[in-house]
């Protein structure tokens, strides 16, 4: 296949809720859409999950946007591709910059399954018809708008609840959930909060019975995660800290994490995340995937990614009605009893709206 002409259009949508970590709070979301035509009338689709300030990495909306108009977009442009997997190996002399290549890789992507007339998933090799999903909920005012939150999303079936922790937001609130919903898979997820000084602290997140904690140190640390796990019997998941599959067998090896969080922009493209997860399966590591609050395009390819075998744990990618009033997508991505049913049409298997999607757009600029 060929890309003949890339658009790059840049995005600004409110979300239904602020979201807030252990970094601060946010309700508008900046991001970029790309486009790739073949010049056949097929459109691949992309969404970079770089954020407008580089508090989750160091990637940025405009980062992104430059690594793509001068290296990464040059560099496949009417460019011979059998395969998808080619691209990240076109990408390889680039350094980092993850979010960026995932961005034009996942458009490949979801060309080439077009192409192809298979949907994204099976063109990844994954068999799963429907998906298991959980939800990821901020730091609230209070615990009881928190316990409020989580009482709704139970009813709605979501088959997980992760919590945003960070010192002084923790083990007392940790307690009054269970102390309420004894039952419920439950984990906590830090944003690297922590330091190996609070070991005692999160210790004490031990009587819980949570399912892991995810990335409690700091975003580039493998080692004293190590020495946490040693120390904590909640499983530790990492996060931040796994770029690649080179991360992710380091990771293993040493023994930093039992469970690792697989983000398709994090690590570069659908291509490195398949890799992980077959690491992670043969290593028995379950793996599942997390959310950069995408709009639809994105948690289409999450949902893709998903239903290979080793994705056991419930992922983040909740219904587009939980973020947006109005998602780019038709249809929208929709919950039922905790699982989402994978689409069965050609790519992504959703089809963006282009006039919801010029709505929100504040720049483009199209590349041949
Ligand atoms: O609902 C989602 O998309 C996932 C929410 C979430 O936890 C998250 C959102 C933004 C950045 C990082 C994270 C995270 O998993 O750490
Ligand atoms: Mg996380």
């Amino acid at each position: 296949m060929k890309i003949k002409e890339v658009t790059l259009r840049q995005l600004k949508m409110k979300m239904l809720f602020p979201f807030t970590t252990s970094f601060g709070t946010f309700q508008e979301k900046e991001f970029l859409v790309l486009e790739a035509k073949d010049g056949e009338g097929n459109s691949g689709w992309g969404e970079s999950v770089a954020f407008h300030s580089p508090w989750y990495n160091e990637e940025t909306v405009k980062t992104n946007w430059h690594m793509l108009e001068d290296f990464l977009i040059p560099q496949i442009l009417n460019k011979e591709i059998n395969h998808p997997d080619e691209v990240s190996e076109m990408f390889a002399y680039i350094r980092k910059n993850n979010m960026a290549k995932s961005t034009i890789e996942g458009a490949a992507w979801d060309l080439y399954a077009k192409q192809q007339g298979i949907s994204l998933a099976a063109a990844l090799g994954g068999e799963k018809k429907n998906i298991d999903v959980g939800i990821s909920i901020g730091i609230q005012k209070n615990v009881e708008d928190l316990l409020q939150l989580i009482d709704e999303y139970v009813s709605e079936g979501y088959k997980r609840m992760k919590v945003k922790i960070k010192p002084g937001w923790d083990v007392d609130v940790i307690r009054e959930i269970r102390k309420k919903f004894p039952g419920i898979q439950l984990m906590a997820d830090a944003n690297s909060a922590y330091r190996l000084t609070d070991i005692d602290r999160l210790k004490q997140l031990d009587e819980f019975n949570l399912m892991m904690i995810e990335q409690p140190l700091a975003s580039d640390d493998i080692i004293d995660h190590l020495q946490l796990q040693k120390e904590i019997s909640t499983p530790v998941c990492l996060d931040e800290s796994i770029h690649s599959y080179e991360d992710a067998r380091k990771a293993i090896e040493l023994g930093s994490c039992k469970i690792i969080n697989i983000k398709i922009g994090r690590v570069g493209g659908l291509t490195e995340a398949k890799r992980i997860h077959d690491l992670c399966q043969q290593n028995d590591i379950p793996v599942w995937c997390g959310g950069m609050l995408e709009s639809g395009i994105g948690r289409a390819h999450n949902i893709a990614l998903t239903t290979l075998p080793n994705f056991t744990m419930p992922g983040d990618t909740a219904a587009s009605s939980r973020y947006w009033e109005r998602d780019i997508i038709n249809p929208e991505v929709t919950v039922a009893d905790g699982t989402i049913t994978v689409p069965e049409n050609p790519g992504i298997g959703f089809e963006p709206n282009l006039e919801t999607i010029k709505q929100f757009t504040t720049f483009e600029k199209t590349y041949a």
